[in-house]
């Protein structure tokens, strides 16, 4: 059952990752330009993460299982449409619709992880659930672009589409909410409840501690795996295209192999879940700052040391999803789970637009001849993202801690933090 789900976030990860290999097609395809092409990204992410609310209140009323159907179907139906699609405004509509089926899908998983397996197994298993979910972007990566070369826009999105009819049937049968139970049903949603629900989940210290943590971990992965890593690579370190492509490849294998460990070590020291994302947050800013201030192009090797720092924020930030865990009843669980996945993606979104910014901004004259210069600028404005989930995590670490020692004043390095 698990695999079934996972498989659909697999999925949701490849249709999410399916248009970045795809810039050249969609720009001849659509007849536009480098800033219509990032709107795509932006629109995705924005759907994605207004989304999160709406999805964990909507899990919490109709269990896993119907939301994550409705969410296949519609990443099928919008993929099917982007197949098809050929003008830039039925894109766009198209692309909203995969938002909207990706956003209902990650929250899903994590609640199935919740429900089935015992509480030691779940941080490794919410870990491997994300790490082999980063298959889907090696599969957009490298297949995708195969089929896009042999088959040509339409069949190979369409092909990319049909996989979605085999598991959403494959979900319909298999899927359960409980061991118990095919289908769950929570409180009716009215808007006292929705603002109960959110108020009481936002009212837990280990909920902003998830946020804050799930903002400052992943932003920086994945605005260079879905927008600025390969421009930034090629205009702004000069290396060749190919290898601009394994740096990002590297990236993806860093975040998966570094899910298990992550997730064994925090199930062993629960109560330092927050150190190790401090840690990590400090290793990718040190590696950034290097090769922000390497006079010149920064060499290979270095490269590719911040693509393997910088894809540990991933699974890093699957710990905010563990400290929300702990720190909500599972009647509660999913609404707690939207607050906190919505943390990375609005800072993905917010350092995506800030780069294109940035970039227009020193590139003399205008147009996308991006100078190592302008990106040295631009990728700058990370310090400003981790500044604010720095501090903002330190407060909610402190409050957080405290709240459970004065729940249980001996829960110093048992309890989960
Ligand atoms: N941080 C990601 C998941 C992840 C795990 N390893 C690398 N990335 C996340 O928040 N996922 C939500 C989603 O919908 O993908």
């Amino acid at each position: 059952m698990w695999v079934v789900a996972l498989l659909v976030y697999v999925l949701a990860v490849f249709h999410r990752s399916s248009l970045a290999v795809a810039g050249l097609a969609a720009t001849d395809r659509f007849g536009i330009v480098a800033s219509q092409l990032a709107t795509f990204t932006m629109l995705q992410l924005l759907v994605y993460a207004a989304m999160q609310i709406p999805v964990g209140l909507l899990v919490d009323r109709f269990g896993p299982r119907r939301v994550l159907l409705t969410g296949a179907i519609t990443l099928t139906v919008a993929q099917a449409g982007f197949a098809f699609a050929d003008t830039y405004a039925l894109a766009l509509v198209a692309r909203v619709f995969v938002g909207i089926g990706d956003a209902m899908t990650f929250i899903c998983v994590l609640r199935l992880v919740n429900t089935w397996f015992a509480p030691r197994r779940i941080p490794l298993i919410t870990q491997l659930t994300g790490m082999i979910g980063q298959l889907g972007a090696i599969i957009a990566a490298v297949p995708m672009t195969a089929a896009l070369s042999h088959l040509g826009w339409t069949k190979a999105y369409l092909l990319a589409a049909s996989i979605g009819i085999v598991l959403s049937i494959a979900l319909a049968i298999v899927v359960r909410d409980r061991p118990d139970a095919r289908s769950t049903q929570g409180p009716a949603l009215s808007f006292v409840q929705i603002r109960s629900s959110l108020g009481a989940s936002w009212a837990q210290p280990g909920t902003r501690l998830g946020f804050w943590i799930h903002f400052s971990t992943q932003f920086s992965a994945t605005t260079l795996g879905l927008l600025w890593g390969y421009p930034f690579f090629v205009r702004g370190e000069h290396t060749s295209k190919g290898f601009a492509g394994l740096l990002l490849t590297l990236m993806v294998v860093a975040m998966m192999a570094a899910g298990p460990l992550l997730g064994w070590a925090i199930g062993r020291h629960p109560w330092h879940r927050s150190t190790f994302v401090l840690s990590i947050i400090g290793s990718i800013v040190a590696v950034w700052t290097i090769v922000l201030c390497w006079p010149g192009t920064a060499p290979a090797w270095l490269l590719v040391v911040l693509v393997l720092v910088t894809g540990v924020g991933g699974p890093a930030s699957m710990i905010g999803f563990d400290v929300g865990r702990t720190s909500n009843p599972i009647e509660r669980m999913s609404s707690a789970t939207g607050i906190i996945n919505q943390g990375g993606f609005i800072a993905s979104l917010v350092l995506v637009i800030a780069i294109g910014l940035i970039l227009d901004w020193r590139t003399p004259g205008g147009g996308t001849s991006y100078t190592p210069e302008a990106f040295r600028w631009a990728m700058s404005f990370q310090y400003v993202l981790w500044a604010v989930g720095i501090t903002q995590i330190w407060r909610y670490r402190v409050r957080t801690r405290a709240k459970v020692m004065a729940e249980d004043p001996g829960a110093y390095g048992r309890t989960p933090l």
